[in-house]
């Protein structure tokens, strides 16, 4: 049990004002990498290629607001009314002890915890304003919005770069022809990070690259899409230091196109990239809780809370 009383473990982190946040927003939408189109509840909107370059360009900014978001497998409760406002065009980084419910929140926020049998939640997300879990939404417009990157990097490992790159696209039945299938590529591969590398070698399977280029792969196949929001589950625990350097400069390249949420046990990685931070922990038993939340210079220079200054420092967890 944490020492704050019920009440106040549901927090909310004040918006920034709009000269703090970032002003450029250009698209993507993503798929979960992985996500199979049988997990996509109902019939998928068709959509021209026309009208997604014109989406790609068009700034966007989408801020994610989860409003007292409970969380249970079975009868074990994980979440308890966590609530977190992640401001448009920043990174926020979760941090917290293993198993106090990051990456169940996480996945809560697109619509992934409920696709495990016995998973239930309580409360509302908010994309700009908008639930994703009204009845009236269709499950597919939360995935595309509010796309994922998981801890392992997982491309179509006997499909080409460039497939890769179109496989989300592909999901939606979007049709292009071939210039605009080459533009879209090259974009998404710029915008990971990726194109450099491999521009001359797109007809080569995804898994001949690198571990790191996987991810960036990955991370582009999320942008064809056009998300607003980018949520990243340890995306850089699979990669050697130089990999996650790149994986960690493209985030932050990423973050004028796109809202970025990233789980990570990495206080480093947590100090570089993120603007916001939020501490996590499940005390003795308990369900998780957000302890702390506020900018990330001021989390681990001067945490308010003693259990956020013992975790940054290494004390636990
Ligand atoms: N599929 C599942 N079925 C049952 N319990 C689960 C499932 N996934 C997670 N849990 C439980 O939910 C709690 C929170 O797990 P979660 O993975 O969200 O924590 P975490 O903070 O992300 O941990 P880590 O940092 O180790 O990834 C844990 O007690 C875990 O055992």
């Amino acid at each position: 049990m944490t020492d704050t009383p019920a009440d106040d473990m549901t927090t909310v982190l004040p918006p920034l004002s709009r000269r703090d946040q970032r002003k450029i927003m250009k698209g993507a939408a993503v798929f979960p990498p992985g996500a199979a189109p049988d997990a996509l509840a109902g019939p998928i909107p068709q959509a021209s290629f026309e009208q997604a370059i014109v989406q790609a360009e068009r700034p966007l900014l989408a801020e994610l607001d989860a409003r007292n978001i409970s969380a249970w497998f079975g009868d074990h409760q994980v979440l308890d009314r966590v609530s977190l406002t992640m401001p448009a065009g920043v990174v926020t980084s979760l941090i917290g002890p293993s198993g106090c419910g990051k990456s169940t929140f996480l996945r809560i926020l697109n619509r992934m915890h409920e696709l495990i049998p016995s998973a239930s939640l309580a409360g509302e997300v908010l994309i700009d304003g908008e639930d994703i879990y009204d009845p009236s939404r269709r499950l597919v417009e939360a995935r595309k919005a509010i796309g994922m990157v998981f801890q392992k990097p997982n491309p179509f490992p006997a499909m080409s770069i460039y497939d890769n790159v179109l496989a989300g696209l592909k999901l939606t039945g979007t049709k292009a022809d071939r210039d605009r299938k080459d533009h879209l590529v090259e974009t998404c591969l710029t915008k990971a990070g990726l194109w450099k590398e491999v521009r001359d070698r797109l007809r080569a399977p995804g898994g001949g690259l690198s571990g790191g280029q996987q991810q960036r792969l990955c991370i582009a196949r999320s942008l064809a899409v056009k998300p607003k929001v980018l949520l990243m589950d340890e995306p850089c625990s699979a990669l050697d230091p130089t990999s996650t350097r790149v994986i960690e400069e493209t985030m932050l390249e990423l973050v004028d196109d796109v809202t970025i949420v990233i789980v990570t046990h990495n206080m480093q990685q947590a100090q570089r990239v993120s603007t916001q931070c939020a501490f996590f922990l499940a005390s003795q038993g308990q369900p998780g809780a957000i302890v702390e939340h506020g900018s990330t210079e001021a989390m681990f220079s001067s945490p308010i809370d003693s259990r956020t200054f013992d975790y940054v420092n290494g004390v636990f967890g």
